[in-house]
């Protein structure tokens, strides 16, 4: 395998800042992490003559967690729920507050800490919104800039595209297929498909057409209703992660004289008489104090957990939030911290199945050393594979929202045509379901709730932001989206039934057959972190009713200060979250510079 391409043209020395030192810059970013690598790369390499410090809290991840980051296969690593499934050296080690939803559970919530940030941690899983869905943006900003064609080149800006490799996949896949809406060539982060695929894909579109489902070439033409296989954030060549560390940082920090501060966690913002954002308080560990100071901007992209928490611990926030631990208020803006918006995986309907689970070759004889050459020698086999590679977004057909209340029924209603309830995942793998994980070959269909209303929150637990926010994840707290579950439960079922190499239904089981039993199901034993939380620094027109920032990201009630991640879209992703949070954060970087050049 090729090693990193991380900062191999300038290795060291000048692209990285002194530790422990004072110093001034044009714009600090805070946060190298998916948005805030791109912001910081774009601003350096758009104008020349400021000066750009990037800082995060985490290091490399080639080093922190070797080849788990780096090869496909691995890629879910230290993400899950259970308190073990934490690596410290690339993770922050954030636990839910008790689950209601989730019959009161505590759980980890992996959010990256490391240069590169999720992008580093990631099932890699790319897809663009939708059309509808930015016009909701553009209809909350009060802003067209956020419609469909007029964020069509930021969606393509991050982007390179190639085709899926039809020699390596069809070893293992029959179902052949285009794709031709990528018309993507010139951006640093990779597109493209593994090389290889699990055999029970052969199956899906077969499956998804059955049950109603239309055929959706690549995700990216503005309407996600349909099924394929989706793309992944993958060199094509080696099969290792395109992070935004490796596309971006690399790359800028080669080419310009952007400093980077690895392993240094900012502690808060400061402001001066006229509420201006004059620079951040930094610590390497904790230790040695240093101080950086904002010419230009300051601009917050540490991710929708870390960033209103910044925010509050700095004094922007909710006023009896910020006093009730002492903090000298600078904007009172009730929002930050609130409207938390998640796509919760609500778990998996498991069957058994007559072929080999995902899982199945490391139980061959020599199944690690042939795919590990496989892997080594051409950057196929199995472990280029991060995870399922085909899916369905669908709208509930209307005997599914029959029965469901006025409220519900009006909810869905009321959503662009575009923008899908459910995301159907087919997995060759019965780890889509923790009770699965030990039943044989088994297969199944996971569901993502995609449509939502209900809402959590990031709250202090000290003024000091050493100390974890509290997160209340807020899954399945609304009636509506426990209806909606059940209702995906039943639509899964139905799609499972058309699997022609499914058989006998293992779990939840045809016993669990009631809306009650259903629910109780998917609360006990289903839902569970798929990552995506957004929306906690919310963009909109009016402070007094929720928004963080307006359209361009500036922060409420004070000057020089920025949120650009994606906790300052207005919702989540209608889907997975990276394809926006890419989108959104060239949008916005752009901003930034045409604000500079103005002047
Ligand atoms: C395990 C996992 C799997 C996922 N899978 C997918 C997927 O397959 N497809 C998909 O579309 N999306 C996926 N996502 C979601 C997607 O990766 C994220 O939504 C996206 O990366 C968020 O980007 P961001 O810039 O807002 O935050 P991040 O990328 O998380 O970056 C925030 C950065 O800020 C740093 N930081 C925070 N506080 C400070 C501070 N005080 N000082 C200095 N640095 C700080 C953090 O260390 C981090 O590097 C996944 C996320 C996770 C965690």
């Amino acid at each position: 395998m090729r090693p990193s391409t991380a900062f191999s043209t300038l290795l060291a020395g000048n692209s990285f800042g002194d530790p422990s030192v004072n110093a001034t810059y044009d714009y600090i970013i805070v946060g190298a992490g998916l948005a805030g690598s791109i912001v910081a790369s774009r601003i350096a390499e758009a104008l020349p003559n400021m000066t750009v410090a990037v800082v995060e809290a985490g290091s490399f991840y080639e080093i922190s967690n070797g080849n788990y980051s780096q090869i496909p296969y691995y890629s879910t690593m230290y993400t899950g729920p259970e308190p073990e499934d934490y690596q410290p050296l690339i993770d922050w080690g954030i636990f839910t507050e008790p689950i209601a939803g989730a019959a009161g559970r505590v759980q980890h919530y992996a959010q990256g800490k490391t240069l590169g940030g999720s992008s580093a941690r990631n099932q890699m899983i790319y897809h663009r919104g939708t059309k509808g869905w930015y016009g909701a943006i553009a209809n909350v900003t009060g802003d067209d800039a956020y419609q469909w064609d007029n964020m069509l080149p930021f969606m393509k800006k991050s982007f390179n595209f190639t085709a899926p490799d039809m020699e390596y996949r069809a070893q293992n896949l029959s179902a052949n297929f285009t794709i031709s809406t990528f018309d993507v060539s010139d951006g640093p982060v990779h597109l493209s498909y593994p090389k290889w695929a699990p055999s029970l894909s052969s199956y899906g579109a077969e499956a998804y057409a059955a049950a109603g489902l239309k055929p959706n070439d690549g995700f990216a033409n503005g309407d996600l209703l349909g099924y394929g296989f989706w793309p992944v954030t993958l060199r094509p060549d080696d099969s290792t992660r395109s992070s935004t560390e490796v596309a971006f940082l690399s790359r800028t920090a080669a080419q310009t004289s952007m400093k980077i501060y690895q392993s240094s966690m900012v502690r808060n913002i400061l402001f001066d008489s006229n509420k201006r954002a004059t620079g951040v308080n930094v610590t390497n560990a904790g230790e040695r104090p240093f101080t950086l100071s904002a010419r230009k901007e300051v601009i917050v992209s540490s991710g929708f957990i870390h960033s209103p928490q910044l925010l509050m611990v700095s004094g922007i926030g909710p006023r009896e939030q910020l006093e009730r631990f002492d903090i000298n208020v600078i904007s009172d803006l009730p929002g930050v911290g609130q409207n938390l918006r998640d796509t919760p995986n609500i778990g998996a309907i498991v069957h058994s199945m007559n072929l080999p689970s995902k899982n199945a070759w490391t139980q061959a004889p020599n199944g690690y050393e042939i795919a590990n050459d496989m892997y080594l020698t051409n950057g196929s086999g199995p472990l280029s594979n991060p995870a399922s590679d085909f899916a369905g977004w669908d709208k509930f057909p209307a005997q599914y929202t029959a029965n469901m209340t006025q409220t519900t029924k009006d909810f869905l209603a009321a959503l662009p045509s575009d923008w899908p309830n459910v995301e159907y995942v087919l997995s060759a793998s019965g780890t889509a379901s923790a009770e699965g994980s030990s039943m044989g070959n088994t297969g199944s269909i996971g569901c993502l709730l995609t449509s939502t209303t209900s809402a959590g929150n990031i709250s202090l637990q000290s003024s000091s932001n050493a100390v974890a926010p509290l997160l209340h994840i807020g899954w399945l707290d609304s009636q509506e989206d426990q209806e909606i579950a059940v209702a995906a439960y039943r639509r899964a079922r139905e799609i499972a039934s058309h699997v022609p190499v499914f058989g006998e239904e293992l779990v939840p089981g045809k016993n669990v057959s009631t809306d009650a039993q259903i629910l109780n199901y998917i609360k006990t034993k289903g839902v569970t972190d798929i990552h995506h939380g957004a929306a906690t620094c919310a963009m909109g027109r009016d402070p007094n009713r929720g928004a963080v920032v307006d359209s361009k990201a500036r922060v409420f009630g004070v000057k020089g200060l920025r949120v650009i991640d994606t906790s300052s879209l207005p919702f989540t992703a209608p889907g997975h979250t990276q394809g926006v949070t890419y989108a959104h954060a060239e949008k916005l970087a752009m901003d930034v510079i045409d604000a500079a050049v103005e002047v």
